[in-house]
């Protein structure tokens, strides 16, 4: 099987890395700077236990000649309408295009762009990072790849896909409930965005606040909701373990969302926040806490664009 990951980044540069290690074919899709670093450099993953380092193999847009069996996508959100024209190439009629971006929207805008079929969901339990020398920093002992066809089938693409990812240094999880467990994933992903990015601190400092556990609870009462509007079947256990999760005193925890914020970086505030606002405002759901969330991102958006 050969695998393109679309982005050599925190997500990308982990999961790939670590598969092309495993002596998978992967190559990765990255722009200029990137893949002058990592063609004169290497590619270099630090880890809590150790660094590893690789010389992976790269390609730049317009050197796409012919079609992937699988296509890993790891850029941020907003970063996903400028790779649609350059996989083209890279997309035939088997390919299969398994997103690990946080929200759910990308799921159509694949679909769309390249057919229903193409398109499997995927997610990535992970906290991770680049440093100033471009390397991919995991944070935590927490990697974890999940992936399904969209309809829970255990096709025999998926299966292969399934072999394609065990063995290779990771948690890796063929999934028959894969749009629930997404719905499951933004539910955690959103609740500890709009948490840890609104009040600027992190779990434990929110959580010990006066009003932080009540504020908490707030916001993963919101996005319940919303998710709930879409189909999500509320799971009882999860609910409680993520309430449990984002409400912890000692918890040093923060979201990517957060990380990237506190760094002057681009966030994926529409993708994250905004698009669940949208389908509250639809349904007509009152989520005052998101709405606040996202005028507040939405302010640090326009003073970095004009800064
Ligand atoms: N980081 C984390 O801990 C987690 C992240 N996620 C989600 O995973 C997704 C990816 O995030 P993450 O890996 O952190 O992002 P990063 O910013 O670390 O990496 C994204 C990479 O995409 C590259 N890129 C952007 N546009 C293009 C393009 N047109 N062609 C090729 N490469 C491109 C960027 O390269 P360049 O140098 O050229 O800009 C960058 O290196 C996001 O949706 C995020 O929310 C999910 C769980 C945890
Ligand atoms: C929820 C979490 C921490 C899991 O990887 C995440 O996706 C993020 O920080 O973006």
């Amino acid at each position: 099987m050969r695998m393109l990951v679309v982005g050599a980044g925190a997500t990308g540069g982990y999961f790939g890395g670590r598969l092309a290690l495993a002596g998978r074919d992967v190559t990765f899709l990255v722009r200029g700077k990137r893949a002058a670093t990592l063609r004169s450099e290497g590619m270099h993953i630090i880890t809590p236990s150790g660094e590893l380092a690789l010389q992976p193999q790269v390609v730049e847009a317009k050197e796409i000649t012919k079609p992937y069996d699988v296509i890993l996508i790891a850029v941020k959100a907003f970063a996903l309408d400028s790779v649609l024209e350059a996989l083209t190439p890279a997309v035939g009629d088997n390919t299969l295009i398994m997103p690990i971006l946080n929200g759910i929207k990308h799921l159509e805008i694949l679909a769309d762009r390249f057919g229903k079929n193409a398109v499997i969901g995927g997610l990535c339990k992970i906290a991770g990072t680049l440093d100033d020398k471009g390397r991919i920093v995991q944070l935590s002992h927490l990697h974890e790849l999940t992936y399904g066809e969209p309809d829970g089938s255990a096709s025999e693409r998926i299966t292969r896909l399934d072999q394609f990812f065990q063995g290779a240094g990771f948690i890796a999880r063929l999934s028959p409930n894969i749009i629930s467990e997404m719905w499951e994933k933004w539910l955690l992903l959103a609740s500890l965005g709009a948490i840890t990015c609104l009040m600027r601190g992190n779990i434990g400092q929110v959580a010990s606040a006066p009003g932080g556990d009540a504020f908490a609870r707030g916001v993963i009462n919101e996005v319940l909701a919303v998710l709930v509007s879409l189909g999500y079947v509320r799971r009882e256990e999860y609910v409680e373990q993520t309430i449990g999760l984002l409400t912890q005193k000692e918890s040093v925890q923060t979201s990517s969302m957060y990380r990237d914020l506190m760094q002057g970086y681009e966030i994926e505030a529409d993708q994250v926040i905004g698009d669940l606002v949208a389908i509250a405002d639809r349904a007509e759901l009152p989520v005052p806490l998101l709405k606040a969330t996202y005028v507040n991102l939405c302010v640090y958006r326009t003073a970095r664009d004009n800064a």
